[in-house]
């Protein structure tokens, strides 16, 4: 390509216009959530994870192709040692005017640690995993004691400024009955939160169908405690938001089980290990890593990113019922970091 000639904007062969790239920059996380990850997870060796360098780089391509917003994930993002490194570069990005946001999804545990500097760099919302606010059943899904540190976390990261939203996958027995708490304790505390079905993907020590709660099934009982009222707002990711009267706060679905959103799908993920994965509910990937490595990285990552555009699934093939017994999806979630 000649220099100063920029490639053409990512759209697959539906028609759809990628802006929207999620990466993840480890797959290591101090939690054990057992809807995402096994207790013994073999995480990757350090050795074939993307430098600081080369997922900038890689970004810097993706920006150049059109992206216009940026989520840093995981495994857990900010156990990464040099993380807001990154972030600060992208940061940067936003400032110039050529990212419309760089954000993050993260379980909280460090957002002690960073949220002030996370603010400096830029980041203006957060999401934040939570799915109860119990000790024990936290303990119980998560396998970790960590609650607390993810409260101060939270706490952290509203007295920094930084506008927070609480995702919470919902679960069949498990955190069911205590989800209308966990709304109106969000919304309490100015938060938005976000409603998750849970989704098959790789092998854990549960059965999918013993987990999964259709959010169908949650607005019902919703719908007899709250005055819910349907919302054009949009964020840029997959979840529908309602009003709720009562509280006053802003509620999202994010349904890829009982109501598909692929129609209007504008992302993709890249891991830790530089694999484009075009579709979180397909386990086709290309190789970027090597494109990066190569002797005209530009050139090779194009060459990559408009096949992988080519291959881009039209929708996911989520079946809980079938899961339990042939996953759809091998990797685990923590892979593509959501
Ligand atoms: N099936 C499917 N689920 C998705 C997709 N994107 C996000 N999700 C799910 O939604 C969850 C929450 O996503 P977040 O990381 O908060 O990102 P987001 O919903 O795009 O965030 P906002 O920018 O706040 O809209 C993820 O963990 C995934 O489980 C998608 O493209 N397909
Ligand atoms: C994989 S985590 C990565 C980022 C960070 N560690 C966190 O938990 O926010 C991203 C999101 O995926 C969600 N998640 C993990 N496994 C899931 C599954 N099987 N189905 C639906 N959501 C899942 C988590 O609840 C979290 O909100
Ligand atoms: S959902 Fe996030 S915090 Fe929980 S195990 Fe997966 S990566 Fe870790
Ligand atoms: S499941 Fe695949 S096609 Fe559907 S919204 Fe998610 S990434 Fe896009």
């Amino acid at each position: 390509m000649p220099e100063g000639q920029e490639k053409q904007r990512l759209r697959d062969g539906f028609g759809r216009e990628i802006t929207y790239l999620r990466l993840s920059v480890t797959d290591r996380c101090d939690l054990r959530c057992s809807y995402c990850m096994a207790e013994k997870m073999t995480f990757l060796p350090k050795a074939d994870v993307l430098s600081l360098e080369e997922l900038y780089m890689l970004s810097d391509r993706f920006i150049r192709r059109g992206v216009r917003k940026i989520r840093i994930t995981g495994g857990e993002p900010l156990v990464r040692r040099d993380i807001l490194t990154l972030m600060t570069m992208l940061g940067e990005r936003v400032s110039a005017g050529e990212l419309d946001e760089l954000t993050l999804t993260t379980n909280g545990t460090q957002l002690g640690k960073y949220s002030e500097q996370l603010k400096d760099i830029g980041v203006k919302r957060v999401n934040i995993s939570l799915d109860t606010l119990d000790r024990e059943v936290f303990a119980k899904l998560s396998r970790r004691d960590a609650l607390d540190q993810v409260m101060e976390g939270i706490e952290a990261a509203r007295a920094a400024g930084l506008k927070v939203k609480i995702n919470a996958v919902a679960l069949k027995d498990t955190n069911e009955d205590e989800l209308p708490r966990l709304i109106e304790w969000s919304h309490e505390k100015g938060m938005d939160i976000t409603l998750i079905e849970v989704m098959p993907l790789g092998d854990i020590e549960t059965l999918r169908s013993d987990q999964y709660l259709p959010l169908t099934a949650v607005r019902e009982r919703l719908k007899a405690l709250w005055t819910l009222t349907d919302l054009d707002f949009r964020t840029g990711g997959p979840a529908r938001y309602v009003k709720v009267k009562e509280t006053g706060g802003i509620l999202g679905f994010i349904t890829p089980l009982t109501n598909n959103f692929c129609a209007g799908c504008n992302r993709v993920r890249v891991t830790c290990t530089g694999e484009i994965y075009t579709c979180l509910g397909s386990d086709g990937k290309l190789d970027l890593r090597s494109a990066l490595r190569s002797a005209t990285p530009q050139d090779a990552l194009d060459e990559v990113l408009d096949r992988a555009m080519i291959g881009k699934p039209e929708r996911h093939d989520f079946d809980i019922d079938r899961h339990d017994t042939r996953p759809a999806v091998v990797r685990h979630m923590s892979v593509t970091g959501g």
